[in-house]
């Protein structure tokens, strides 16, 4: 008798062919993948239990972080961070075939705000004043534009979009710069380290890290320290307000290191000495997907 595969059932944002449904498969391949609509959704499916992981958006080289994924991840006391997969990253304009004659007529362009971020100086200068709309996917915008043929409207986002919602590629890569990463992490109430056999490029331990209640001179600076004489490499620190007041602000930091290291044992426990208040979302392999999504 041949053993049954274990199929992990996995959260993305979707629809289906957005770039995150894109990153997700790369992963774990096209079983047991459910599209959640937002990024909340991606992350109450596996609070609640309905899902074991859930692949979201955390930052793009271009734009920089995700917020909604930021900050949903700060208020979550159970989520884990047990891989990261960072692709290339290519965006098109995409329209219905009926509207290829039309594209100096357009009424809008549909788009995840990062994605029209990504191409703001192509439609600047080549679709200036036309409205921006702003979708939760890539994807979303395709699927959207797809169901409207008779209007002038275009989308962007990878050619998988395209070929899913029979949709035509009017303008091939219009993202501004052609160093175009976006990293994605699969969370899970479980704390674990995914293994894959891509290839990875480091393993990272991801904080949080709340500052004392009272503001103390060179506080940054401390915590700094905490790490830089430990010679623990950080590869991201990026702060983001904590919603309580202006100048309210909490850390993330990405460390080049496993947590169960002596010195990040020692790093974690300096932290709270200082009276900051330091959550670990865990240690886990950060993959590289060699090839563009496009
Ligand atoms: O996955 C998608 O298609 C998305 O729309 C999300 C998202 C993002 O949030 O960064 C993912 C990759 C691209 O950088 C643009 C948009």
């Amino acid at each position: 008798m041949t053993e049954k595969k274990y199929v992990p059932s996995v959260a993305y944002l979707g629809p289906e062919a957005s770039f995150t449904h894109i990153a997700a498969s790369d992963l774990f391949g096209m079983e047991g993948l459910t599209p959640r609509p937002t990024i909340p959704d991606c992350i109450e499916a596996v609070t609640e239990g309905h899902v074991a992981y859930a692949v979201v958006p955390l930052e793009n080289a271009l734009e920089g972080s995700v917020p909604l994924t930021i900050d949903y991840l700060f208020n979550s006391e159970e989520l884990f961070i047990t891989a990261e997969i960072s692709t290339p990253i290519e965006q098109h304009m995409l329209v219905n075939k009926s509207q290829v004659n039309h594209l100096g007529e357009l009424d809008s362009i549909q788009s995840h705000p990062h994605a029209l971020a990504q191409c703001h100086k192509f439609l600047q200068y080549r679709y200036r004043g036309v409205p921006l709309i702003q979708t939760t996917s890539t994807a979303a915008a395709a699927k959207s534009i797809s169901e409207q043929p008779e209007l002038r409207v275009a989308a962007i986002g990878n050619r998988l979009a395209a070929e899913t919602y029979g949709l035509h590629i009017a303008e091939e890569n219009i993202h501004d710069f052609h160093f175009n990463h976006t990293r994605f992490v699969v969370l899970s109430l479980r704390k674990e380290k995914l293994e894959h056999s891509k290839h990875v490029s480091t393993m990272k331990t991801t904080l949080m890290v709340k500052l004392p209640e009272d503001d103390r001179p060179g506080m940054l600076h401390q915590i700094l320290s905490v790490f830089s004489w430990r010679r623990l490499n950080l590869s991201k620190i990026e702060s983001r307000p904590l919603k309580t007041g202006l100048g309210h602000y909490f850390f993330i930091i990405d460390i080049n290191e496993s947590e169960e290291h002596p010195m990040m044992k020692g790093a974690m426990e300096e932290l709270d000495a200082l009276g900051c208040t330091a959550r670990s979302f865990g240690t886990y392999y950060a993959y590289e997907s060699g090839e563009f999504i496009s």
